[in-house]
């Protein structure tokens, strides 16, 4: 995780159109994978001056995975006018010296490793469930991108970059590929299973907090899942992708 400050003072016939430009640009940072989180703030005493904070996955996947991918273009479009105008642009790293509250707390995407462990947790899974008895059938002659859909689903909900909502459809399309599946209450639990069992072979964070999150939301999304995969069910066509938190123990970070 790296943070990149973007220091601006504007030419004043460029000011009035800027921050609509990063409005727009922002549906770029949001479909991006490799950006974690933004915030563009303005100087209170000098309407001219503002700051751009962005948080990626790493400084690599800023320079190559973002600037060479598909988002960047749409992104650099609406930027390119106030380049000139920017009086620095570096990546800056954590130090120990934090105030009191020891800043916000990471989130479970941030915890977990960023999109990489999600995609490496996705792979493992598949290979469990494409081995497994019970779930094997279900899934018998799915989509090569399949893993990597569910891993962007779940670096949704903890707390990723929105991609899955920006190019799958969000809640509905997930929600889509359940009806009328008819899961069992055996291979639902199987199913959980084989994730604790991919968590556990990619080495996914091991500590109790993130572990009891990352299983409170399996449980919560399976059970849905098998409900809304029975005939007849009349589950909500639309709604939120849900985003799940530390619940009542966040992180130790002593
Ligand atoms: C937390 C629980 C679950 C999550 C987050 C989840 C996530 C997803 C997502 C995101 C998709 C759509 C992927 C895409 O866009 O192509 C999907 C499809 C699917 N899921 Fe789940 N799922 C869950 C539980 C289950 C369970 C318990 C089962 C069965 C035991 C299951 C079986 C399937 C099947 C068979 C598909 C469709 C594959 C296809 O033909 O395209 N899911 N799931």
């Amino acid at each position: 995780m790296v943070t990149e400050y973007i220091r601006y003072r504007l030419s004043p016939e460029r000011l009035d159109g800027f921050e609509a430009g990063y409005e727009r640009a922002a549906a770029a940072l949001r479909a991006a994978p490799q950006c974690v989180d933004y915030e563009l703030m303005r100087s209170v005493a000098d309407s001219d001056r503002y700051i751009l904070r962005i948080t990626w996955t790493s400084a690599d996947d800023h320079l190559r995975g973002f600037r060479g991918g598909p988002h960047f273009a749409a992104f650099f479009a609406e930027i390119r006018p106030y380049v000139q105008d920017i009086e620095e642009m570096t990546h800056y790293a954590p130090t120990p010296v934090t105030g009191p509250g020891g800043g916000a707390p990471p989130t479970l995407y941030e915890w977990a490793g960023g999109t990489d462990a999600f995609l490496r947790l996705c792979d493992a899974f598949y290979r469990l469930v494409l081995a497994d008895d019970l779930l094997a059938p279900l899934f018998a002659g799915l989509e090569p991108d399949h893993a990597r859909h569910v891993a962007t689903w779940l670096a949704e909900v903890f707390g990723g970059p929105e991609t899955y909502s920006a190019r799958r459809g969000g809640y509905p399309a997930m929600l889509s590929r359940h009806l009328g599946k008819a899961i069992t209450e055996p291979q639902r639990r199987r199913w959980v299973n084989l994730m604790m069992d991919a968590a556990d072979e990619v080495d996914l964070p091991a500590d109790p907090e993130f572990r009891a999150a990352f299983v409170g939301y399996l449980e919560w999304g399976t059970r849905l899942a098998l409900s809304n995969s029975q005939p007849g069910a009349t589950p909500p066509r639309r709604a939120p992708v849900p985003h799940w938190g530390w619940g009542v123990a966040p992180p130790y970070q002593g």
